[in-house]
């Protein structure tokens, strides 16, 4: 895959910096030059100049500090009023040494209320409390308690240095106060914290300054961008016909909720297959919605169940043991959603996609003895959708504004392609019908290498969220909509 955006963890970041900084190459100085390009980019743009132009730098105590300073003394010296504040006891003393040299002003954290209102007045705040050094616990003390002071008074315009501070800069987390940023500046290689939800969105704009670093061992987690998915969509060779393309069986939807299975079979019709197969009670509404869906038994490539079944329906119950016994025996790769996630066998294999979201993976942890409510899922989504992938042996995608998927050998991926007009009933029911799709059209290659499992599901999240933002841009969707809209998204994607 050529743009997929990679992030490594604090220990790779440092593992990677070793040998340079033993070689002698200045890292902090290239870290705080760029950064100090960037902070002077975003005050030119927000209002026109940079002389006069008031910027607070909140230090704290590490390197993170020491490079915040380091672009503050650079700045003072293009003629912005450098404010610095000390959040802690230690600081680094090249960097205070830098910006009192360019005449910029330090202050030590006494007065909490006068350093917040200082902050809340600056054009521009930068946040060099902690970087790769913070141990994920929320900012503390007086660093933490000046934090809380500048939000409450409303937060200015911040440019967080190499990550936000307080985020957890391996998975996400925010624990306490952490200082959400306009735009963060991250040195090296990006974070994972910030694609990771809940956090990823308290770093705003991301920019990466390359330092020449080469991190080991596979990235933590990465997220997919447009021009992947070329590599990845199961596009049709001239001389294909429908079976090599693909069969995909449908088993979702009942009386009580038809629509479930219309909306699957969208799902999959619109992303393209070779053919949908459909087995439930509303038949006669699938066809009359798709005509192109063939009903009843036969061979399939790949699976989706559990849309809008009730564990208490027998006929779907049946239906789906049958399926998920083809998913065991004979390596099938399925999407196994909502209803039917009380149906998924203790162990299966990766080329079994589970598509809970946070409050059915609660659920289901907790079939499994993990005492795990939603919010605890939301708080952590990466940490428990690795447990339930670590339980169950399934890939797991975790819905939700970040899609956080997690499956063999390693493989996370964070998506965040969709607008919250997503967040509608039915939404779900499209993306399995697409990821069933997906599955069905490479279900070769995802039976040899089950990795391709977690590939193909991040995949499915991306063009689930572009279809939203096509089939209205800017505004409300349907989950029909959605599915609508797949074919000219993957129009687009293949073309990108
Ligand atoms: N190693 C290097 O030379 C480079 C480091 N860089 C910068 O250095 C940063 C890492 O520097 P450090 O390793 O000094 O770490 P930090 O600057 O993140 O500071 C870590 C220190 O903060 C304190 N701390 C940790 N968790 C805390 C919490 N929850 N609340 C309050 N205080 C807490 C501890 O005393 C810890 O030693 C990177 O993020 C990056 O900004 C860059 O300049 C590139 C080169
Ligand atoms: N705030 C949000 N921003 C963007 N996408 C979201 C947001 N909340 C939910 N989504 C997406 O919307 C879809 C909702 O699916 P789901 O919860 O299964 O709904 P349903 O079961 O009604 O179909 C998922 O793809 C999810 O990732
Ligand atoms: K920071």
């Amino acid at each position: 895959m050529r743009n997929v955006l990679q992030t490594w963890t604090s220990a790779q970041v440092r593992a990677a910096e070793e040998p340079l900084l033993a070689a002698g190459v200045p890292l902090m100085g290239r870290a705080a030059f760029a950064l100090h390009v960037w902070v002077a980019d975003a005050l030119r743009d927000r209002r026109g100049t940079l002389t006069g132009a008031r910027v607070v730098v909140l230090v704290g105590p590490g390197n993170n500090g020491g490079d915040a300073l380091h672009a503050g003394a650079l700045l003072a010296r293009r003629g912005v009023e450098v404010h610095a504040v000390l959040t802690a006891d230690r600081v680094h003393q090249g960097g205070l040494t830098a910006l009192r040299a360019a005449g910029g002003r330090v202050l030590r954290l006494e007065r909490l209320e006068d350093a917040a209102a200082l902050a809340v007045g600056a054009d521009l705040v930068l946040d060099g409390v902690l970087g790769i050094g913070s141990d994920g616990s929320g900012l503390r003390g007086a660093a933490g308690a000046l934090v809380e002071a500048i939000v409450q008074r409303g937060r200015p315009y911040v440019v967080a240095v190499d990550v936000p501070s307080g985020l957890g800069v391996d998975d996400g987390r925010r624990e306490g106060v952490v200082l959400d940023a306009d735009l963060t500046v991250s040195f090296g290689t990006l974070k994972p914290g910030l694609v990771l939800p809940p956090g990823a969105r308290a770093a705003g704009r991301v920019e990466h300054v390359d330092l020449g670093l080469e991190p080991a061992g596979a990235p933590a987690v990465v997220r997919l961008e447009a021009a992947d998915v070329a590599d990845l969509w199961p596009v049709p060779a001239p001389d294909a016909h429908k079976y090599t393309r693909g069969v995909v069986g449908v088993v979702a939807g009942s009386r009580a909720y038809a629509g479930a299975a219309v909306l699957t079979t969208s799902g999959a019709v619109r992303a393209g297959v070779g053919m949908v197969r459909y087995l439930g009670d509303v038949a006669d509404l699938v066809v009359a919605a798709h005509p192109e869906v063939v009903v009843g038994h036969g061979r399939v490539q790949a699976w989706v169940f559990g849309p809008g079944v009730s564990p208490d329906d027998a006929g779907q119950r049946r239906r789906i043991e049958y399926a998920v016994q083809h998913v065991r025996e004979r390596g099938e790769p399925a999407v196994v959603d909502a209803g039917a996630l009380d149906l998924l066998p203790p162990h299966v294999g990766p080329h079994a996609v589970i598509t809970p979201h946070a409050g059915e993976l609660a659920r289901l942890l907790g079939q499994r003895g993990e005492a795990v409510d939603r919010a605890d899922v939301e708080a952590e989504p990466l940490r428990w959708a690795r447990r339930a992938h670590e339980l169950t042996g399934a890939t797991v995608l975790l819905k939700g504004s970040v899609t956080v998927v997690v499956g063999a050998r390693g493989a996370v991926y964070a998506q965040a392609d969709a607008p919250p007009w997503l967040a509608t009933a039915g939404a779900g029911d499209v993306l399995a019908g697409l990821l069933g799709a997906l599955l069905a059209g490479r279900a070769q290659a995802v039976q040899e290498d089950p990795s391709l499992a977690a590939a193909l599901a991040a995949a499915a999240a991306l063009v689930h969220g572009r279809a939203a933002h096509r089939a209205n841009p800017g505004g409300p969707v349907a989950a029909q909509a959605v599915a609508d809209a797949l074919p000219g998204t993957i129009a687009e994607l293949l073309g990108a």
